[in-house]
């Protein structure tokens, strides 16, 4: 049988998340379930640039889903060095960067707003507020791409004197009764109030609310690439964002969302929500990818899907776009 879908993409783009580059030794998660390969996470990036590169379509963009390098650089004094080293590798393509947990053990909020780990357009740097790093481009006349702050509200990144940590450390501390605020507390859903998770805060879930009105007016088809999951069907519950079913809600009341891409969870995982059409997908972790394996992927763009190709451990996948997408 002959296959009637169109063979030629619109556009492509490639996805990688969790590379957690450092110069050491392997090692284990905090668990010591899985083995961390930090060394050769950045041979597993090359290998991505490489395939990217050779691709039939060539990636107008990367998604970078975050957690670029480790936290063990700044116990090495060796964040700024690591982060060189990985951003050298990524300087070919355009890459747009989300940011995760690690990036806030290495670095400040104000280093990082100022740093080439900003990748917001020219043009569109405060629509959220100075604070929060959320933006959105249009590579393709009909498709819009959102980055989201998963750590708005959070301890990580926050000055501990400011409103913003209180009004974390407050939540947090409401469902985490533990003195180490990392361990989990209870069983279920409830495990996702630690420290190294975070959250929306209104301000980022009113402008959310606000561009999607937007793109639903315009028919458009947007996919939104956040650090943290927030399908708790699409992930460990350890991993998901503190007010998941806030960011939910706004995305379920939009007919133009099609895909949620997530990382930080490095098992993986996916989740198609039926109810709305949207497709949430969590990248396997490049640091949890053994050396002689890969982690990445490439998505070609079609009117009616996207086709997820992916490598090592991240498997192929194709995301139909919801009926009232459609143009
Ligand atoms: N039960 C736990 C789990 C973790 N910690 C500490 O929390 C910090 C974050 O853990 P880490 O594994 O480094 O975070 P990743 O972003 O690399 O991975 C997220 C995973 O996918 C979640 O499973 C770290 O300081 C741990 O030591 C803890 O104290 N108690």
């Amino acid at each position: 049988m002959v296959d009637a879908r169109p063979q030629q993409p619109l556009f492509a783009f490639g996805v990688i998340a969790d590379i957690q580059y450092a110069d050491i030794d392997d090692g284990y998660n905090f668990q010591r379930t899985n083995r961390r390969y930090y060394r050769s996470s950045i041979e597993l990036l090359r290998n991505a640039l490489d395939s990217w590169s050779k691709a039939a379509v060539r990636p107008g963009f990367i998604l970078q889903l975050g957690d670029l390098i480790d936290g063990h650089n700044k116990l090495l004094a060796a964040s700024d060095r690591a982060v060189d080293a990985v951003l050298k590798e990524l300087c070919s393509v355009d890459a747009h960067h989300v940011w995760g947990n690690h990036e806030f053990y290495n670095f400040s909020r104000d280093w990082l707003l100022r740093s080439k780990l900003n990748s917001t357009p020219q043009g569109s740097q405060k629509e959220v507020g100075s604070n929060v790093y959320a933006y959105h481009f249009s590579p393709y006349p009909g498709f819009t791409f959102i980055v989201l702050d998963a750590y708005d509200v959070a301890l990580l990144g926050r000055e501990e004197s400011s409103p913003g940590y209180r009004e974390a450390l407050t939540l947090l501390r409401r469902f985490n009764k533990n003195d180490n605020l990392n361990c989990p507390p209870g069983v279920g859903l409830l495990q996702r109030f630690v420290m190294f998770n975070g959250g929306f805060s209104k301000k980022q879930l009113s402008w959310l609310d606000s561009v999607l009105t937007s793109t639903d007016e315009r028919h458009e088809k947007v996919t939104i690439a956040c650090h943290l999951p927030v399908h708790p069907n699409s992930t460990d519950p350890l991993c998901l964002l503190w007010n998941f079913d806030e960011v939910l809600a706004v995305i379920r009341s939009h007919s133009s969302v099609v895909c949620f891409m997530a990382g930080h969870d490095h098992d993986g995982g996916y989740y198609f929500d039926e109810d709305t059409g949207i497709h949430h997908v969590t990248f396997e972790g490049v640091i949890e990818t053994p050396p002689d394996s890969n982690a990445f992927a490439i998505v070609s763009v079609y009117e009616d899907r996207m086709e997820l190709k992916g490598s090592g451990r991240v498997a192929d996948r194709v995301f139909f776009f919801p009926q009232s997408c459609r143009s």
